[in-house]
């Protein structure tokens, strides 16, 4: 299946600027979109990255400066097609797989994120188009029902946890085994178990 990975490769995951600076910030996220990438060849899907300027991973790369639901509504239509954004460290081909078992059940799979938004789609239906950011996999839910459209929902939390706000981070640290895991620990990141509740400090 071809799936798409919108990337935003100039200024990317601007809510970690309190713990990431910008060139850290490009890194990581590339760190992600790589993870992102390889679970996805490794569950058999065409990885194509959909970013905003020109980034080197192994995978074909479409660079279109629409804002995201643009780009992406642009490729959608007849044909089935996913989408998993590229911030989610904990990925694996495991859940990759899940996502795919849960497309061959109705029109729409979706992945929720944890917060309100949508982290993964498996869209096979001519009329549905994609409304990213603000309560995103509620606005999806009543768009399908608005069309028509049947959905499955895959219970995942590897593909509930894009990592958004610095807080995301303890699930990297806890649970990641990629790439963007590897660096954030390199770069010093550890758990922070002092406070309340668990949080992350950087030596
Ligand atoms: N192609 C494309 N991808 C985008 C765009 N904006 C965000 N993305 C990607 O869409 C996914 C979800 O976006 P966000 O979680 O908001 O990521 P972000 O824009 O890097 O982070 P923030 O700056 O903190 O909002 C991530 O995979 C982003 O790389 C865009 O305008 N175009
Ligand atoms: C793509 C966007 O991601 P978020 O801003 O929730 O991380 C959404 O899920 O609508």
């Amino acid at each position: 299946m071809r799936t798409l990975v919108p990337f935003e490769s100039t200024t990317p995951k601007t809510r970690l600027d309190g713990v990431l600076d910008a060139d850290e910030r490009r890194t990581f996220s590339r760190a992600m979109l790589r993870d992102v990438c390889t679970a996805l060849r490794d569950a058999g899907h065409d990885a194509e990255v959909l970013a905003t300027a020109p980034v080197s991973v192994d995978a074909p790369v479409t660079v279109d400066e629409r804002p995201l639901s643009q780009a992406v509504n642009a490729r959608l239509g007849d044909e089935r097609v996913g989408i998993v954004v590229a911030d989610l460290a904990l990925v694996t081909p495991t859940a990759i797989d899940r996502l795919t078992d849960a497309a061959s059940e109705a029109d729409i799979a979706i992945a929720p994120g944890r917060g309100g938004g949508t982290n993964a789609l498996v869209v096979d239906h001519p009329e549905f188009r994609v409304d990213f950011h603000g309560v995103s996999y509620r606005d999806h839910r009543a768009h399908a029902r608005d069309i028509g459209a049947s959905v499955s929902v895959v219970d995942s939390m590897r593909l509930a946890t894009d990592v958004d706000v610095p807080a995301d981070l303890v699930e990297v640290l806890l649970h990641g085994e990629g790439e963007a895991a590897s660096w954030l620990r390199e770069a010093g990141f550890e758990l922070d178990a002092d406070g309340g509740r668990v949080g992350v400090r950087r030596e």
